[in-house]
Parts: structure tokens; C-alpha cells; sequence
């Protein structure tokens, strides 16, 4: 039901719009001075104000409720809902002042029920769209960076993946919410958009937030949206992720992350399926199928008091577990093959493929960064072959920086060159790899050592996956 909020200071008008608007389904609320009509808009949201433009019996130029619009134009900016200004018989001019200064419409008084009514619903429906087109705008963004995750191909061939697909298939098409449990870089960002595709509200957007990448202060702004001027930072409207994720999948990742204070945030949210943008009261619903990921024992966190056990219950309805690569060796080549073409697509090379040794060696290999090892290990073979990637190429018993530069110094001279190629994007990214390697897929342990924050190490690593 739509808010409507009636000033005038004839109580008789009020009493009469109060009772045509209450036949038509729209709340109303009625003042009679324009500091009422302040304190109201400032204090609640409306979706549309009657604003008569004269409050004093002896003025008829209109000048205070122009003076009232531009303040309030100024004040709420994209949070003043649409103005319809009541102006009387032969005051056209105060009319057109009216609409320069702001106000959407204007009626004459007095005025015709049909027409009036008219009015105010195209007005309530235009200023719906216009929160919709910025809903869209953000959307159209998180989407595009959301693409390759749609459509990346996941290799799949070992029995204990096979079985892992069928469940997550079936899964997909309840609404249940999922927790996705795994070391970094086995995939489970990817297994979530396929348990997005897989489910009922594929044609709705795939949304994600990396939970360990969110600043602890816009943790509410960054999934529940902010309004205009919310906090001094809060220069527009802003939709969170779970307004765009609206009739899809939201995909929160390192969820063992948020802090506890926010994490009473988020179960309120999962209780109550609603919640309220920053600095708005109007409380929005959430339709958004809940999909979560960690790579954290969450049972052991809630022992120690880091973790909320309601919130765990709420977000693992079932549990799905991504193995590390290590234990799914039949994917090992299949996985190396489909990284060796998709990085030569990328660097437009033809016909490179993996020597019987480079397969053996693979194999052989522990993986501690699992997947997204694998797929660096590639493309950095990649660079250094012509048309065969050998087991030097592969570099694999690199496991610190320091051996690395000792295999550098013991590598042939064009490989050399080649790495003396490398941007320094590059070789800060090789350089966070090994220590990654080094600590065995620990972030928290990798991004000390780097002298990084998580969210910092996170961000860097989004960057290079972006390239
Ligand atoms: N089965 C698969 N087939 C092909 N590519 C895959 C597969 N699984 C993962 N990948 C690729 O490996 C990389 C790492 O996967 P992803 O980001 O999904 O892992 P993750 O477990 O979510 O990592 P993190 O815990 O660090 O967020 C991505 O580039 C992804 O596209």
C-alpha cells in the first residue's frame, strides 16, 4: 500500500483527500504546517506528497511551498519522494514555479477525483521505475563481472566429482540454502554458479560477495544498499547485493569471515526473509536463494566463540564438500588440458600440449592451492614452452621464494628471457602463488607473510583473475 502524505493548512482538504485516497488503497497522512510535513519526510518514507503551496491565510503566491520543495530537494535529494503541488483557480504561474523548482506535478484545486488519482498513480509508478532503472544499472555491473563465473566450464570426471554434480543438481531445484565447504581454489565459487544454472531461478541474476574482501564498516551498506546522504560517504542510492541478487542466487563466499557483530545482521535477515537499506525504514523483501562458501571449519569456530551457531544452522540447511585437488587425481589431466586451452586461446598459441612426463609429474604432485595452482602452474608453462610444456616448465618443487630464485638461476637462458619478460603485475603474482604454496593454501598465514590484510590479499588476487 502506498504512502501518501497530504500538507495543507485547511484541515477540510485534508479531510476530503483523506477520504478519496483512503477508497483507492493509499495511506494517508495529514499536516497542516510545512514543519510538520518536514519532520515527517525526514523521519518516514513516503511515496508521494500533496503539497498545497500557500500556508498562511493572507499569502496566495505560492512562495512557501516553493521555498519548501527546493529545501527539501536539497536536503533528501534522491530520497524525496515525487511532489504533487495543490495550487488554486487561475494561479498558473505558481504552478510552473512549482514544477521548475522540483515538484513532479501539479493539481488545480478545487480538483477532479478521476484525474487526481490518475496523477498520483502514473506518479508513484514513475518514481518506481526510477528506483528500478538504478537497481538495473547496478545489477548490469555485478553482472559483467559475475560472466565468467556463467560461463566457465567445469571439468568434472573423477567418480567422487560425478557425484558430487548429481547431488548439487538435485539440490538446486529446492530453495534450500547451501553451504559449500572446501579448501581455496577447489572450485566452490564455480559449483555455486552451477547450482545457480542448475536451479529454478537460472533466468534471475547470480550475484556474489566475498565476504573476506568487505570493509567491516560497509558490511551492511555492501549487502543490504544505503539511500542517499545514509552516512558521509553516501553520495547516491545505492542497491546492496541482496536487492540485486532479487528472484536469483546470492553467493556469499569465506562467509566464516563476518565478523560477529555483523553476523547478527545477516541472521536476521535469513529469519525474517526482510531488511532495510542504510539509512531507509522502508523494509524491502528478500527473494534471494542463499548459497554460502568457507574454507574454514565452521564447527570449530563456533566452539571457540567466532561463529554463531543459529547462523550456521540457518545457512547450512544442506552441505556440500568440494575434495582438494589431491583427492580427485582423476581430474588432474583433464583439468591441465582444459587450462592448457583456454590460456592458449588466451595467449594465442597453437597446438601446446603436456608431455607424458609433465602428466606424470602433475599427477604426482600435492596441490596445496588446489585448482587455481593448477591453472597458474599452466599458464606459466605456458610461457616457457613451444609446443611441448615439459616437467621443467612445470617448475612444481618450487616452495618458497628462495628456491625459486635458485631455479631461475638454473634454467635455460631463453627461459630466462622469457621471464625477464614478465610485467611486475606478474611477478607479484608468481611471488604471491609461492608463498601461498609455502603455506600450503592458508590465506590468513600467506597474507600476513606478504604483510597484507585478507580483504587486501583477496583484492590483489581479483585483480590478476580479472586480467
Ligand atoms: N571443475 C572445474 N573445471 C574447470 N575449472 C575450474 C573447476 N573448478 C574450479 N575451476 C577454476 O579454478 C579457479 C578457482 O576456482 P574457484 O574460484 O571456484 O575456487 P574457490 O574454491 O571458490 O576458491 P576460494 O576459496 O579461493 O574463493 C577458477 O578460475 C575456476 O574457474
Amino acid at each position: 500500500m502506498a504512502n501518501i502524505l497530504v500538507a495543507d493548512d485547511d484541515i477540510n482538504i485534508i479531510a476530503s483527500l483523506q477520504f478519496l485516497l483512503d477508497d483507492h488503497g493509499f495511506d494517508v497522512q495529514g499536516v497542516t504546517s510545512l514543519e510538520a510535513a518536514k519532520t515527517q519526510l525526514t523521519q518516514h518514507n513516503f511515496d508521494l506528497v500533496m503539497l498545497d503551496m500557500n500556508f498562511h491565510r493572507d499569502t496566495t503566491s505560492g512562495c512557501e511551498g516553493i521555498e519548501f520543495i527546493q529545501q527539501m530537494n536539497k536536503l533528501l535529494a534522491d530520497k524525496l519522494p515525487p511532489i504533487i503541488a495543490m495550487t488554486g483557480w487561475a494561479t498558473i504561474d505558481i504552478a510552473v514555479s512549482a514544477l521548475k523548482a522540483g515538484a513532479k506535478d501539479f493539481v488545480q484545486k478545487p480538483w477532479q477525483d478521476d484525474a487526481l488519482i490518475n496523477t498520483i498513480q502514473t506518479q508513484i509508478k514513475l518514481a518506481e521505475r526510477e528506483q528500478q532503472l538504478e537497481l538495473a544499472q547496478d545489477e548490469n555491473s555485478q553482472l559483467k563481472q559475475d560472466l565468467y563465473l556463467q560461463h566457465g566450464d567445469l571439468i568434472a570426471e573423477s567418480a567422487v566429482m560425478q557425484q558430487l554434480l548429481k547431488q548439487a543438481q538435485s539440490l538446486a531445484k529446492s530453495d534450500m540454502n547451501i553451504l559449500i565447504t572446501g579448501e581455496n581454489g577447489t572450485g566452490k565459487s564455480l559449483l555455486a554458479s552451477k547450482i545457480h544454472q542448475f536451479s529454478k531461478r537460472a533466468s534471475g541474476p547470480f550475484v556474489s560477495a566475498n565476504m573476506g574482501a568487505i570493509v567491516e564498516s560497509l558490511f551492511e551498506s555492501e549487502l543490504f544498499g544505503h539511500v542517499k546522504g545514509a552516512f558521509t560517504d553516501a553520495k547516491q542510492n545505492r542497491a546492496g547485493r541482496f536487492q540485486m541478487a532479487q528472484q536469483g542466487t546470492l553467493f556469499l563466499d569465506e562467509i566464516g569471515n563476518i565478523p560477529l557483530a555483523q553476523q547478527a545482521k545477516l541472521l536476521r535477515v535469513l529469519e525474517e526473509k526482510q531488511f532495510e537499506p542504510v539509512g531507509s525504514s522502508k523494509t524491502q523483501r528478500a527473494d534471494v536463494r542463499l548459497v554460502s562458501a568457507t574454507n574454514t571449519d565452521l564447527e570449530s569456530a563456533i566452539q571457540a566463540g567466532s561463529f554463531r551457531q543459529d547462523l550456521f544452522y540457518r545457512l547450512n540447511t544442506v552441505t556440500l564438500h568440494m575434495p582438494a585437488l589431491k583427492a580427485r587425481k582423476d581430474d588432474i589431466v583433464p583439468l591441465a588440458n582444459y587450462f592448457v586451452a583456454k590460456h592458449s586461446k588466451h595467449y594465442g598459441k597453437n597446438d601446446v600440449c603436456l608431455s607424458e612426463c609433465a602428466k606424470a609429474a602433475l599427477l604426482a604432485y600435492h596441490w596445496p592451492g588446489n585448482l587455481r595452482e593448477l591453472s597458474h602452474c599452466i599458464e606459466r608453462a605456458l610461457f616457457l614452452s613451444d609446443t611441448s610444456i615439459t616437467v621443467e616448465s612445470l617448475n612444481l618443487n618450487v616452495t618458497s621464494n628462495l628456491t625459486q630464485q635458485n631455479a631461475l638461476t638454473s634454467m635455460p637462458e631463453d627461459s630466462i628471457t622469457t621471464q625477464a619478460k614478465l610485467t611486475l603485475d606478474e611477478i607479484e603474482f608468481q611471488a604471491m602463488e609461492q608463498r601461498l604454496k609455502h603455506f600450503a593454501g592458508n590465506v590468513t598465514e600467506t597474507a600476513k607473510s606478504l604483510g597484507l590484510s585478507r580483504s587486501g590479499y583477496y583484492r590483489r588476487l581479483a585483480k590478476y583473475e580479472a586480467q
